[in-house]
C-alpha cells in the first residue's frame, strides 16, 4: 500500500511540475514581467556564444523527447523503474530541459518585427492566446491525464492493469495530425514583437517539431500500423488543408 501510495504521490508530483513549468513557459515566450526568465533579457555573452548555448539548450531538448519516448527506450528503461512512473519519469526530465531553456537562455540583440498597428497587435496576440488554447484542446483530446502520465500512476494505485489510449481522429485531429505542436508554433510565432533572440527560439523549436513529429510518426506507426497509415494518408501533419503526404512519410523505423 505504501508504493502505491508512493506511486500516485510522484504521479501527482511529476503532473503539477509539469503543469507549473508549461504556465511559465507562456510567460517566457510572451516575455510577461512579473517573471525571472523571459526570452527578451539583456544579452550577456557574445552573439556567438549565445546562438550556440541556444541550440544547444533546445537541442537537449529535443534529444530528451526523441530518446524518452521511443518504445525500444521504454523497454530497456521499465526494466529499471516501474512502468506505472515512465511517463511521470519522461515529464519529469522534460521540466529539467525546460528548466534549463528558462534559466540558461542567453538573449541576442536586435529586433526583427515591431507591429506598430494596434488592431493588428491585438489580432496577432490574439492569435498568440488561440495557439496556447490549442495546445491545451489537443491534450484533453488525445488524454490529457495518461500523457502526463497522472492515469498511469492512478490505476497503479487502485491495482487496476494499465490500458494504452487508442490514437483519436476528433476535433482538431481531424484537420492536421500535431495540432499540439501547430497550436506551439503558432503561439511562438504569433507576436507583435519579434526579437532576434525570439526569432532564434521560434526556429529552433519549429525545427525541433519538423523532426520530432516524425520521429513520432515512425512510433504510431509501430503502435498503431496500417490504421494510422491510413490516418496519415487522409489528413494532412501540421498545414491544415494541405494535401497529405500519406504513408511515405511514415514509414516504420527499420
Ligand atoms: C506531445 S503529444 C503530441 C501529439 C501530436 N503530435 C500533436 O501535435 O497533436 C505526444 C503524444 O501524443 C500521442 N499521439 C499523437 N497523435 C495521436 C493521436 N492522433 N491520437 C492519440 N494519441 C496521439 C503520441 O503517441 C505521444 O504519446
Amino acid at each position: 500500500m505504501i508504493a502505491r501510495i508512493a506511486t500516485l504521490a510522484y504521479g501527482l508530483t511529476a503532473y503539477t511540475l509539469f503543469f507549473g513549468t508549461f504556465l511559465y513557459l507562456i510567460a517566457f515566450v510572451v516575455g510577461l514581467p512579473q517573471v525571472p526568465f523571459t526570452l527578451d533579457g539583456a544579452p550577456v555573452t557574445s552573439t556567438g556564444l549565445a546562438l550556440a548555448i541556444d541550440v544547444a539548450l533546445v537541442a537537449l531538448f529535443g534529444i530528451q523527447h526523441a530518446i524518452m519516448a521511443r518504445p525500444a527506450f521504454k523497454r530497456r528503461w521499465t526494466k529499471l523503474v516501474p512502468a506505472s512512473i515512465e511517463r511521470s519519469t519522461f515529464m519529469v526530465a522534460t521540466c529539467v530541459c525546460l528548466a534549463l531553456i528558462f534559466t540558461q537562455w542567453r538573449a541576442l540583440p536586435g529586433t526583427v518585427w515591431s507591429v506598430e498597428n494596434q488592431a493588428l497587435a491585438i489580432g496577432l496576440w490574439s492569435l498568440n492566446g488561440l495557439g496556447w488554447g490549442m495546445v491545451l484542446l489537443s491534450t484533453f483530446l488525445i488524454d490529457h491525464f495518461d500523457l502526463f502520465g497522472l492515469r498511469q500512476t492512478w490505476l497503479a494505485f487502485r491495482g487496476r492493469q494499465y490500458t494504452a489510449p487508442r490514437y483519436v481522429e476528433r476535433s482538431l485531429y481531424r484537420v492536421v495530425r500535431h495540432p499540439l505542436m501547430l497550436g506551439m508554433l503558432i503561439a511562438f510565432w504569433a507576436t507583435p514583437v519579434m526579437s532576434v533572440s525570439h526569432l532564434m527560439f521560434s526556429l529552433t523549436f519549429t525545427g525541433y517539431v519538423l523532426i520530432g513529429t516524425r520521429i513520432e510518426e515512425r512510433t504510431l506507426v509501430e503502435l498503431h500500423g496500417e490504421d494510422y497509415r491510413d490516418y496519415a494518408r487522409r489528413v494532412p501533419g501540421l498545414v491544415p488543408f494541405a494535401k497529405p503526404r500519406g504513408a511515405r512519410s511514415v514509414q516504420p523505423a527499420a
